[in-house]
């Protein structure tokens, strides 16, 4: 785990999402994906979102930079630095995009292009953004595979990513996404597709960054091992709903939501390891989100549930501490 760094305790937040819904168009209907979620990031904080398949964890962060399709309809408000996202011009979304806001995703064989060195790659995304000359972009391509951990980075830069671990390629799509400096970065199961020595690397190159560069990441996962070793405050996300939000120690030690009570009890405890904690089955299926507007969406498979539950949907509040909020009419200490 992590200690806040001084910008997040200081309280100030570089990313406001507020009331996040997302639905898509579909040809059954309109689905319903994010509901009403709500997150911020302070600078240079990591704050880990985690949850289930399926429960709008991906969907949340790309429509933070307008990456959704156009069949979502999106409402709510994300503001970076205290500006509008939502609805803002393709024009300006595009600026926000790799220079303010980047991503990593899971798999660094598909996103990166095969025929092009890693350097070309590098040097590419640059300069979309910066006017370099093509030596300045080869040793800013060679600074970035440093940064990032990639050893004899001045010989490396001119491989193909087939000649490159699956580590070493995520480590490659990092370094593209932090070339422009940006201010946030969301990284979207970034070590999944890796074996778990490969994810600690990675791990630890993202907490390098935000020492280094004060980057503030949100990081998407199954894993609580990854959110236990990496992350400073902790998102949980069920059927598209925010359940429950915490600093990692308090949420840990003091899971308040039935949902994360039920993950932590599945899980395999303490001296926890990315890629060794992935979420445990909890009986009952995920439902449909938008069958349930009026419900606490876990109430079928939770064991305080009550009529209550199934009535209306409760609200995050602070049952304790006030930076510790859950949304739940039966939380863990009161039952
Ligand atoms: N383009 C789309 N059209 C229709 N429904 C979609 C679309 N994209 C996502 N969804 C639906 O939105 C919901 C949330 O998906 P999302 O990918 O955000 O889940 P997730 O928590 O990231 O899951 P995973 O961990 O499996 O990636 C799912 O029910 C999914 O089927």
């Amino acid at each position: 785990m992590t200690t806040s760094t001084a910008g997040a305790r200081a309280g100030t937040k570089i990313l406001e999402v507020a009331d996040l819904s997302v639905s898509f168009v579909t040809e059954s209907g309109n689905v319903s994906a994010v509901d009403h979620v709500t997150l911020d990031l302070a600078p240079g904080e990591i704050v880990g979102v985690v949850g289930e398949s399926g429960c709008g964890k991906s969907v949340t962060a790309m429509s933070l930079a307008g990456l959704l399709p156009r069949s979502a309809r999106v409402t709510g408000s994300v503001r970076l630095r205290g500006t509008e996202l939502i609805g803002a011009p393709e024009t300006s979304l595009r600026r926000v995009r790799g220079k303010e806001i980047a991503y990593i995703f899971q798999e660094p064989m598909t996103s990166l292009n095969p025929v092009l060195t890693v350097g070309r790659q590098i040097g590419e995304v640059l300069q979309v953004h910066e006017r370099l000359s093509r030596k300045a972009v080869k040793a800013r391509a060679i600074e970035l595979l440093s940064l990032v951990g990639i050893p004899s980075a001045a010989r490396r830069v001119d491989n193909y990513p087939h000649q490159l671990s699956g580590g070493m390629r995520q480590r490659v799509m990092i370094a593209m996404a932090v070339a422009c400096n940006p201010t946030v970065l969301v990284a979207d199961e970034p070590t999944t597709a890796l074996d778990v020595t490969v994810q600690a690397g990675i791990l630890e190159v993202l907490r390098d960054l935000r020492d280094r560069l004060g980057t503030s990441i949100l990081i998407i996962t199954h894993d609580l091992g990854v959110i236990a070793d990496i992350a400073d405050r902790v998102v949980v996300m069920y059927a598209g709903r925010v359940v429950e939000r915490a600093p990692v120690t308090s949420l840990f030690a003091r899971p308040q939501h039935q949902y994360t009570h039920g993950l932590l009890n599945a899980s395999p405890t303490p001296g926890r390891h990315a890629g060794t904690d992935r979420l445990q089955e909890i009986p009952g299926l995920v439902p449909v989100l938008s069958k349930q507007p009026d419900a606490c969406t876990f109430a079928d498979r939770c064991p305080a549930a009550s009529d209550t539950c199934r009535g209306s949907a409760p609200g995050l509040s602070a049952l304790g501490s006030p930076d510790h909020l859950v949304a739940c009419w039966h939380p863990v200490e009161a039952t």
